[in-house]
């Protein structure tokens, strides 16, 4: 039984204008989309989503912290912040919740810029270049390591 019964799905900066360039990068689908699909998923296991998404760093650190309260996990697509920030690397790391790491591209073929990412350690799943139906897979293998924790 995974309680509490909620995870916290997290996006960075400019995912709340996905879907409105670059189609050929990141789709077509928007960032309800995203939420949407995230939703459905986490319902499926009999969980609720808290949805965030911000163009300010701290604003992300916060909702990460905050969900040490109230939630069992996060899956997160930093955007841009995935190659930079090592604050919000420590805020996931500084929070006792499995961490589900998602990128809509496959960032490891991209600009080298983008092949490092400073979630990726803190991270137990990751789930890269598999679109938006990507956040449906990166619920249900962490739905499946929050179970093996409860389960002690
Ligand atoms: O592939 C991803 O999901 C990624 O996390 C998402 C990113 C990203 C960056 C800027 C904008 C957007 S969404 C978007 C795309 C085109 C136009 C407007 C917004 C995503 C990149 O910063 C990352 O390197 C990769």
């Amino acid at each position: 039984m995974i309680t509490p019964r909620r995870l916290l799905l997290v996006n960075g900066p400019n995912l709340n204008l996905l879907g409105t360039r670059q189609p050929e990068i990141y789709g077509r689908d928007t960032l309800a989309d995203v939420e949407r699909v995230t939703t459905a998923a986490a319902e499926r296991h009999g969980l609720e989503v808290r949805a965030i998404q911000s163009n300010h760093e701290g604003v992300l650190i916060d909702a990460i912290h905050a969900a040490r309260l109230d939630c069992a996990g996060i899956v997160i697509n930093a955007g841009g912040l995935t190659h930079t920030s090592v604050a919000l690397r420590d805020a996931l790391a500084s929070v006792d919740l499995p961490v589900a790491e998602v990128h809509i591209s496959n960032i490891k073929e991209r600009e080298a810029f983008r092949h490092f990412s400073y979630i990726e350690e803190v991270a137990a799943v990751h789930v890269i270049g598999e679109g938006v139906p990507g956040y449906a897979r990166a619920v249900d293998l962490l739905v499946e390591v929050v179970s093996g924790r409860a389960d002690g």
